[in-house]
């Protein structure tokens, strides 16, 4: 049986010159392990292997936005593949709008070309404005958005022209402005109550994996998204996943439904941790001195935030800008 969901085509349808300097919070967190690497002399960047196996890398753009596009490739080759998670400061927010925009690219243009497919999920909040370059000149030309499969992490259970939905986020500032077919474009269905629509979603999922549209993780037997674009809360909350909430330990569902959102609105549908941490890659982009201590709480372990438990099968990539990454 094909979904409901499946079936409904979307109708509507500051020049630093120099190496950043240390703070002294973050001299604490990257005590001896610093190695400067110039790339392509236009970015000057420290990298630190400080978190678990992962690594940071501090990047600051010293000639704007070109030279920060340019210099992603020699990046991109210095991290080595054995590393699943890193973390990514940027001095400016525009920098990191602009590398999430090469990272997502070179992602799909890899899965295009491998599988014919690229299945992207997103989340709603502050990530829909941080994804701005994707739809601009060179990417707006260069990506195949044919190929493209577009799914949310989590939405509200609120109609499609409600301002609180998730689908309207993205439409009105990315999906209008890229031609991925309608039919590619995962919306909920809104007219069910939010357990039948998240019952209605796993069906979709479902229906996609048979069709070899979405993949399955050989480990977890989860479906394996190519990528997850994931925002994180002030409270460390990812998707609709909230700190203490017993939606965190759902280990059977693809997708579950909450009623009582400690975010509102209250009624909402999300995908479960097995979901997210099946995926292929993740990128967390997160900004702002709001959410400094959840960051510290996920990636120094000092508190347990759900944003801690995230994980991916191939790569996890933390995008933080100055203020968010204060604590660490
Ligand atoms: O529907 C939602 O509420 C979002 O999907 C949610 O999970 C969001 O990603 C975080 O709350 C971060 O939102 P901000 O970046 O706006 O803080």
């Amino acid at each position: 049986m094909a979904s409901s969901c499946f079936l409904r085509s979307i109708l509507f349808s500051s020049l630093p010159t120099s190496l950043p300097s240390r703070s002294d919070s973050l001299s604490a967190f990257f005590p001896k392990n610093l190695t400067c690497s110039s790339t392509a002399s236009l970015f000057e960047s420290l990298s630190v292997s400080s978190i678990g196996s992962g690594s940071i890398r501090i990047l600051t753009d010293r000639r704007g936005k070109l030279s920060a596009v340019k210099s992603m490739a020699t990046k991109t080759a210095e991290i080595g593949k054995e590393e699943k998670k890193r973390v990514e400061i940027f001095d400016l927010e525009e920098n990191l709008a602009i590398d999430l925009a090469k990272f997502t690219a070179d992602l799909s243009d890899k899965f295009c070309k491998e599988r014919g497919a690229f299945t992207v999920v997103v989340s709603g909040g502050s990530l829909i404005k941080s994804l701005r370059k994707l739809v601009e000149s060179p990417y707006v030309d260069s990506i195949d958005w044919s190929k493209w499969h577009f799914f949310w992490v989590d939405e509200r259970v609120v109609p499609k022209h409600h301002d609180d939905s998730n689908y309207k986020l993205a439409y009105d500032s990315f999906l209008s402005k890229v031609p991925i077919p309608p039919g590619n474009v995962y919306a909920i269905n809104e007219s069910l109550s939010a357990e039948a629509a998240a019952d209605d979603y796993e069906t979709c999922l479902k229906h996609l994996v048979k069709t070899n549209i979405l993949r399955v993780s050989e480990s977890t037997g989860f479906p394996k998204f190519d990528l997850m674009l994931l925002g994180m809360g002030p409270d460390g909350h990812v998707a609709s996943l909230f700190p203490g909430h017993g939606l965190c330990n759902e280990s059977k569902k693809w997708v579950t439904s909450i009623t009582d959102s400690p975010k509102p609105p209250s009624e909402r549908i999300t995908f479960t941790f097995p979901v997210i941490n099946s995926s292929a890659h993740i990128a967390l982009v997160v900004c702002g001195s709001g959410k400094a201590e959840a960051v510290q709480a996920a990636l120094k372990k000092t508190g347990d935030v759900p944003a801690g438990s995230v994980s991916a099968e191939d790569e996890l990539v933390w995008f933080l800008d100055k203020p968010a990454s204060s604590k660490l």
